[in-house]
């Protein structure tokens, strides 16, 4: 392949980029896929502001739970869904702002092979067909040129030339992968996006899959941005991880550096929900309280803060228990998660009629948290306010009130990115302020060597 110049991805152009250089910078991104609906609600703010570099030669992992957004990252990196805002530059250019032509170009350079091999592929067209077509689109050499160029891709990603007729549906899942790859391989990019390429696959398959990635990179000079659940396999393979929650990118470094010696609070948590192979060990899984916010409504501070084991407390509550921390934490949870529950139209009906819904009573919520608790006055009172409020159906000002006396910095502004460790690392978190402890001084648990290589 490196030898076919006729008319693919113009290599002079490459040339500029060497390797470990900055292929493509990400500033403040942002996409949101605005709400069509009848009622034309919030938009949903899938990336949220993002900030990070990809260096030519390198697999960047991109990890998080899944509806973080790492699919729309990925998608507006190439082009897929367009930028809300902010800019992706590659070699001083913002790729946001191509249109027509200039964009047809430049679409050369980055592709993307997706997760399901079932339904990526096109079931009514040959597998020649399907490698083609990007040749076809941008017209490269004559068509017999392409159909050769098409034989050696095939040959490329372990196919055989006589696949050239078959059908998507006569390929086993690794094989329909091989396809995809052989396709995004077709225009000579640069940068490949490859979004959970192995999940779909049975583990045997996904070795080997992961196998001809590794020599296409090597053989070709690939920058890829890896997109997975699976944090094994990132480890394995990633020269550098993000890691992403609610649209944000929350902690990025090396990857060793990063699995050993998390910086970020969402990180532990991450790492913490590794299964532990070795049964003997005492690790305490962090368990996250509640669910991740709604992307159409994120929280105003540090986007981890509703769930964050180690929010920073306002001064007057550093000193209080634990467990009437928590309880605190756990009505705040419960308002949000009531003001996100969609009424069913009967409860709205019963709601319209003063009727009692089915959302539980909130004083039999607070006798839950608080009963047993040894609560100090103060606390107890304006627990006791935010509780009335929401008798009297004011849930908004019960939140409110509750924030503006139990919330700290991590409720109400977002944190900067701090540089971390002693490798190049930033992590997105209030605590990395000198005023503050560490999260690592926080948490208890160490989770360095989790999935380490032997
Ligand atoms: N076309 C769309 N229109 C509206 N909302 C969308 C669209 N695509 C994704 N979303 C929403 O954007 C958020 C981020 O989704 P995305 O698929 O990027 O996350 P993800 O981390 O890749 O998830 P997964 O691991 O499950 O694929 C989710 O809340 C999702 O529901």
């Amino acid at each position: 392949m490196s030898t076919y110049t006729n008319g693919a991805a113009p290599d002079a152009a490459r040339e500029e980029v060497q390797t470990g250089e900055t292929l493509v910078e990400v500033n403040d991104l942002k996409t949101y896929y605005e709400d069509d609906s009848l009622f034309g609600g919030k938009p949903v703010k899938a990336v949220d502001g993002v900030d990070f570099e990809i260096k030519k030669g390198e697999t960047l992992g991109l990890v998080g739970e899944s509806g973080c957004g790492k699919s729309t990252l990925g998608r507006t990196l190439v082009r897929l869904e367009q930028a809300t805002d902010g800019e992706i530059l590659r070699r001083g250019t913002d790729i946001t702002t191509l249109s027509g032509d200039e964009l047809k170009d430049w679409r050369k350079n980055t592709q993307m092979v997706f997760q399901d091999p079932e339904s990526s592929l096109n079931d009514r067209m040959t597998i020649g067909e399907i490698v083609r077509e990007p040749l076809d689109v941008h017209k490269v050499g004559t068509p017999e040129e392409r159909k050769q160029r098409v034989r050696e891709l095939l040959s490329t990603v372990g196919l055989q030339e006589q696949h050239y007729y078959r059908y998507p549906h006569q390929f086993s899942g690794g094989q329909r992968q091989r396809i995809g790859i052989a396709r995004a391989l077709a225009l000579e990019p640069d940068f490949i996006v490859l979004d959970e390429p192995v999940s779909a696959l049975d583990v045997s398959v996904q070795a080997k899959i992961l196998n001809l990635l590794d020599d296409l990179q090597d053989e070709f000079g690939l920058t890829y941005l890896f997109i997975a659940h699976d944090l094994s396999v990132v480890r394995h393979i990633c020269d550098r991880v993000a890691v992403m929650y609610l649209g944000n990118i929350m902690e990025i470094g090396p990857t060793d550096a990063l699995f050993d010696d998390p910086a970020n609070p969402y990180t532990h948590a991450l790492l913490s929900a590794i299964p532990e192979p070795d049964p003997t060990s005492e690790r305490n899984r962090i368990t996250l309280r509640g669910t991740p916010p709604s992307p159409r409504d994120p929280p105003t501070g540090c986007p981890f803060s509703t769930r964050c084991p180690v929010k920073i407390r306002p001064p007057k509550y550093r000193d209080i228990d634990e467990d009437v921390w928590e309880a605190i934490e756990v009505l705040r949870e419960v308002l949000r998660e009531r003001s996100r529950v969609e009424l069913t139209i009967g409860d709205r009906v019963r709601d319209l009629l003063g009727k009692e819904t089915r959302l539980t009573d909130i004083h039999d919520v607070e006798t839950e948290l608080f009963g047993d608790l040894d609560v100090p006055d103060e606390v107890q009172r304006h627990v006791s306010e935010a509780v009335e409020y929401v008798a009297n159906g004011d849930d908004d000002r019960a939140q409110a009130y509750l924030k503006e006396e139990f919330g700290s910095v991590c409720d109400s502004e977002r944190p900067d990115l701090y540089r971390v460790g002693d490798t190049e690392r930033t992590s997105l978190c209030h605590r990395h302020t000198n005023e503050h402890d560490e999260p690592i001084d926080v948490y208890t648990e160490d989770y360095s060597g989790v999935l380490a290589d032997d």
